[in-house]
C-alpha cells in the first residue's frame, strides 16, 4: 500500500453536533420495485413509523420491506427475473463491463473500498460465523498489495479486522464511525468522530439485550459505536413486535437513530458521519483529496452503502458497485450478482493492474 504514513488525530464531532430533526432516523431498503418506488432516495432516512407508512402505501407491510431486503432465492418469480434483467440493464454487471472499467481507471490511482457482510461474505443465519473464504482473503491480499485499500462495515472494526485477517489494510467500523490505519504503521490514520457515545452505545445495547431476550432468535450485536439488532432468526409473525421494542427504547435516546439493513435494525449516533464521510475522509488521509487522477472503486451490498455511492456521484469520480441479485434503488453504477462475482472482479482487477503495470515497465523510450 502507498501513502499509509499519514497522521491524523482523532477527530472530535461534539455530540449532538448536526442533528437531524424529529423523525429523521432509519433507511429501509427495499427491494421490490412497488416498496422501492416508495422510498425514493431521497427518504434514506427515515424513522419506522414513516417507513411502516411508505411501505403501507406501496401496497406492502414493514415487516414485507424488511423481507424484501433480503430475500431467498425460493421467494422470486419469473416476473422478478424479468424486472432484474431490465434493472441490471440499468446498473450493468461490473464483470461484463470489465474493458470499459480498465478504460475509466487508465493513468488514474485506484483506491479501493469494500463493505464486508453480503460483500466479502455470503450472508449467514449467524452474524458470529460470518466468515469470508480463503480465497477471498487471498484475492483482498492481492488488491491490497496492488491499490491502498479499506474495509468499510457496520460492524465493530476489531471484529471485522479479525474476520478479514489482514493487516495491511485501512479498517472503517461501526458504519465508518470508527477508523484505523495498518497495524504496521502505529502513527497511521484514526478518526472516532462518535467516541462521546460510547456510553450511551453501551447503556442501550444493556437495555436491549433485556427487553428482546423473550423473543426466540432475536439478537443484539454491539458494534462498539452503534448496535445491531438482527431479525433473520425471528419468525415474521414477531417482527413487528420487536421493532415495536426497539422503537420503544430508542424513543428515550434522540441522540440515536434507528436504520434499517438487512433483516436487521442499526442503532446509531445522530452525526452527521456515515460510510461517505469515512470514504471521503480516507481520501483526503491518503493525500487524494482534490486529486483529479484518483478513482476510488466502492463495492457494497447495504442500504447504508448507498452514503458511499452518492459521496462518488457528487464528486463525478469514481465507481460504485452494488452487490444484488435483485433490483433496487441504488447510486452506483455498475452492479455484482454476489461475494463470488466480487472476487472474481477484484482478481481480474489485478492482473490488470499487474498487466498494465509491466507493460509500462517495458515501453521502449522515445
Ligand atoms: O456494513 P456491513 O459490513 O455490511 O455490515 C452490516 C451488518 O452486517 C451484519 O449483518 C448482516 O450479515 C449477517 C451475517 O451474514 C446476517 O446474519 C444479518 O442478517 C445481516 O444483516 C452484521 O452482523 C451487522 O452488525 C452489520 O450492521
Amino acid at each position: 500500500m502507498t501513502n499509509q504514513d499519514v497522521v491524523v488525530s482523532e477527530m472530535g464531532i461534539a455530540a449532538g453536533a448536526g442533528l437531524p430533526g424529529p423523525g429523521s432516523p432509519a433507511g429501509l431498503f427495499a427491494c421490490r420495485s412497488a416498496a422501492a418506488g416508495a422510498m425514493s432516495m431521497r427518504q434514506t432516512y427515515l424513522d419506522l413509523a414513516a417507513a411502516a407508512a411508505a411501505a403501507r402505501s406501496a401496497g406492502c407491510t414493514w415487516a414485507e420491506a424488511m423481507r424484501a431486503s433480503s430475500p431467498t432465492r425460493s421467494s422470486r418469480s419469473a416476473a422478478d427475473v424479468d424486472e432484474f434483467t431490465a434493472w441490471v440493464r440499468k446498473h450493468p454487471s461490473a464483470l461484463s463491463k470489465f474493458e470499459e472499467i480498465a478504460g475509466k481507471s487508465k493513468g488514474k490511482k485506484i483506491v479501493m473500498f469494500m463493505d464486508y457482510d453480503g460483500t466479502l461474505s455470503p450472508i449467514v443465519a449467524d452474524p458470529d460465523t460470518a466468515y469470508m473464504s480463503d480465497a477471498m482473503r487471498a484475492a483482498v491480499r492481492e488488491v491490497a498489495k496492488s491499490f491502498p485499500t479499506a474495509i468499510v462495515s457496520g460492524r465493530c472494526r476489531d471484529k471485522v479486522r479479525s474476520f478479514v485477517g489482514l493487516s495491511d489494510l485501512y479498517y472503517a467500523g461501526s458504519h465508518g464511525m470508527d477508523i484505523k490505519g495498518p497495524s504496521s504503521n502505529p502513527e497511521s490514520v484514526l478518526c472516532q468522530p462518535a467516541s462521546e457515545f460510547l456510553p450511551m452505545i453501551d447503556e442501550v445495547y444493556k437495555t436491549l439485550v433485556e427487553k428482546t431476550k423473550s423473543t426466540p432468535g432475536a439478537k443484539v450485536e454491539n458494534n462498539k459505536f452503534c448496535l445491531s439488532v438482527h431479525f433473520r432468526c425471528v419468525d415474521e409473525k414477531r417482527w413487528n413486535a420487536l421493532g415495536e421494542q426497539v422503537k420503544t427504547v430508542i424513543k428515550e435516546y434522540p441522540k440515536l437513530k434507528l436504520t434499517q439493513g438487512r433483516k436487521v435494525l442499526e442503532i446509531r449516533p445522530s452525526i452527521k458521519w456515515d460510510k461517505g464521510k469515512a470514504l471521503e475522509f480516507l481520501l483526503e488521509s491518503l493525500g487524494f483529496a482534490n486529486c483529479s487522477d484518483v478513482l476510488p472503486v466502492y463495492i457494497g451490498d447495504d442500504r447504508t452503502d448507498e452514503d458511499a455511492f452518492k459521496v462518488l456521484r457528487k464528486r463525478g469520480q469514481g465507481l460504485g458497485i452494488l452487490v444484488s441479485k435483485c433490483p433496487k434503488e441504488t447510486n452506483a453504477s455498475y452492479s455484482l450478482q454476489d461475494p463470488t462475482e466480487v472476487m472474481e472482479f477484484l482478481l481480474r482487477l489485478v492482473e490488470w493492474k499487474r498487466k498494465s503495470s509491466s507493460s509500462l515497465m517495458i515501453r521502449p523510450r522515445v
